[in-house]
């Protein structure tokens, strides 16, 4: 069988465009992401980072382009292989944090070890009965976290998931993430934290205005570990683009 180049990658997407009424959205955007790393879409605010995880998810249809996920146009299939989080964590405030993991594992009919398993990755073991309207952010983010890998998932799509999370949290997130490449799965992740990023992260993809300004290693676009001055370089109105 014939095996073509995009088939190197879990997601590929080309030409992605998306626009908004509000004038936002992305344009063009030819992603290529490898598997088991960790790539890392930054950009400033409004650049479009949610909109293109959302393209990916199918949360989005877009206006022009395709995505490409395992070598294979996008189906909503792919989403049995992919665990998300997104705009939030969508939980059940009233539930604890063991029941809403029940509701989704029963939604996507796994066995109810996954639960005590994914609570331990995200270290929400010993909130018992405990409701999820009183987490606090970082709670709710790491029950977010939790729901996304209970169907075991060969790719993470995440939309700053350290919003909210203390520094322990920030560390145990690093290692969870950098774990689960290592393992040969991938990961997807949005962050404005650019000294988290150059820990986590093997790729970049920098957005600025809805289009791809720098896609490539992350050693190659800082290779002096100083990922805010390659940063402002691109996303500063002067910059001029480089695509890798
Ligand atoms: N559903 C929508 N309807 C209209 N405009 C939208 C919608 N979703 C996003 N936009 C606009 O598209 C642009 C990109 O938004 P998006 O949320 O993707 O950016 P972002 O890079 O994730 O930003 P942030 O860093 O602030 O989270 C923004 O101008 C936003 O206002």
């Amino acid at each position: 069988m014939i095996r073509f180049v995009k088939d190197s990658f879990v997601v590929a997407t080309d030409g992605l465009t998306k626009r908004f009424a509000s004038g936002g959205g992305v344009d063009g955007l030819d992603l290529r992401v490898r598997p088991g790393r960790v790539y890392a879409l930054l950009g400033p605010n409004g650049a479009g980072k949610s909109t293109t995880l959302k393209l990916l998810l199918g949360l989005l249809v877009p206006d022009a382009g395709r995505v490409l996920m395992w070598g294979r146009p996008w189906q909503r299939g792919v989403l049995a292989r992919a665990g998300a989080s997104i705009d939030g964590p969508a939980l059940y405030p009233h539930l604890s944090a063991v029941r809403n993991l029940e509701v989704h594992a029963r939604l996507l009919s796994l066995p109810p070890g996954r639960i005590r398993r994914v609570l331990e990755e995200v270290g929400l073991t010993g909130t018992g009965r405990q409701r999820v309207r009183t987490f606090s952010t970082g709670m709710r983010g790491r029950l977010a976290l939790a729901v996304a890998l209970l169907g075991d998932p060969e790719l993470l799509v995440l939309d700053e998931p350290q919003n909210g999370l203390d520094p322990e949290g920030v560390v145990a997130l690093r290692a969870l993430i950098r774990s689960f490449a290592a393992a040969g799965r991938t990961v997807i992740v949005s962050s404005h934290l650019l000294g988290e990023v150059v820990q986590l992260a093997d790729d970049v993809g920098v957005l600025v205005d809805g289009r791809l300004r720098y896609q490539g290693e992350l050693a190659a676009l800082a290779p002096d570990g100083d990922l805010e001055r390659a940063y402002f370089t691109l996303t500063t109105p002067a910059a001029q683009g480089r695509v890798a």
